[in-house]
């Protein structure tokens, strides 16, 4: 689904990342650890098109990003979730309108269907809070709700950057819970965290392979994961 091969990245600087190769296929389930400031965002980035690599190839459902154009590559975005660090709602907009953005934005003419928005919003436990501001909403509820988001696409592959940051073990839980669920469905799951009991946790539910940056290279972390 999503397959990188040599990659390379710089800000500008020297290499951050280097010869990364990384295949997402259907059904797997990916945790991805490392330092603050190693590259786990940029990763995450570089495979959904959002950055192009400085050197070697993103393919993205068969095709390679650099060949597509910017139609292309939002095509295959649509088909990828993404679960922001820092969730990016829009603050004026109630939880449910901003978890059905992708789909107004998406130029397909669709509007959210409002039986499978309040169905989804249900599946997160945000139910009674449709209605809600982003600012009114717990650290854990934004976190769900940015998870509602990502998926009311049916996307294939969801890439979550750190979604249990900022949330007790117990929300920690409930969260790896509905990724879970999601990769039974068969999506592909890549979590990038520093939340090493998690990767335990979930480690005893799924099969999951467990990478880490650091100085520059993407490589399976230790055992002890
Ligand atoms: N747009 C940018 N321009 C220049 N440098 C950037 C940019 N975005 C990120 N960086 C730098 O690239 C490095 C990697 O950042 P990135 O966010 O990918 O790391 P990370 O592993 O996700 O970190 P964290 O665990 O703290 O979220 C950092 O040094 C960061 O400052």
């Amino acid at each position: 689904m999503i397959e990188l091969e040599g990659v390379s990245y710089s800000y500008g600087g020297g290499d951050l990342l280097q010869g990364v190769e990384l295949t997402l296929a259907p059904g797997s389930f990916h945790f991805l650890t490392g330092p603050s400031g190693a590259g786990k965002t940029t990763l995450l980035r570089l495979c959904y098109g959002a950055l192009r690599p400085t050197a070697g190839r993103v393919t993205v459902f068969g095709r390679e990003l650099s060949a597509l154009d910017r139609d292309g590559v939002a095509q295959a975005r649509r088909r990828i979730g993404v679960v922001h660090q820092d969730c990016q709602f829009l603050d004026h907009l109630p939880v449910a309108e901003n978890v059905a953005l992708p789909v107004a934005v998406s130029e397909t003419g669709q509007t959210a269907d409002p039986g499978n928005l309040s169905e989804l919003l249900a599946w997160v436990g945000l139910g009674a809070r449709a209605d809600a501001r982003p600012p009114e909403l717990s650290g854990g509820e934004r976190q769900r709700a940015a998870l509602a988001r990502a998926v009311i696409m049916s996307p294939e592959v969801i890439l979550a950057d750190e979604p249990t940051g900022n949330v007790d073990w117990e929300m920690s839980q409930r969260l790896l819970h509905l990724l879970i669920e999601l990769n039974r469905l068969g999506k592909a799951v890549l979590i990038a965290t520093h939340d090493l009991m998690l990767i335990r946790a979930a480690k005893s539910q799924v099969q999951a392979r467990v990478l880490r940056i650091a100085d520059r290279r993407l490589t399976a972390a230790g055992a002890d994961l």
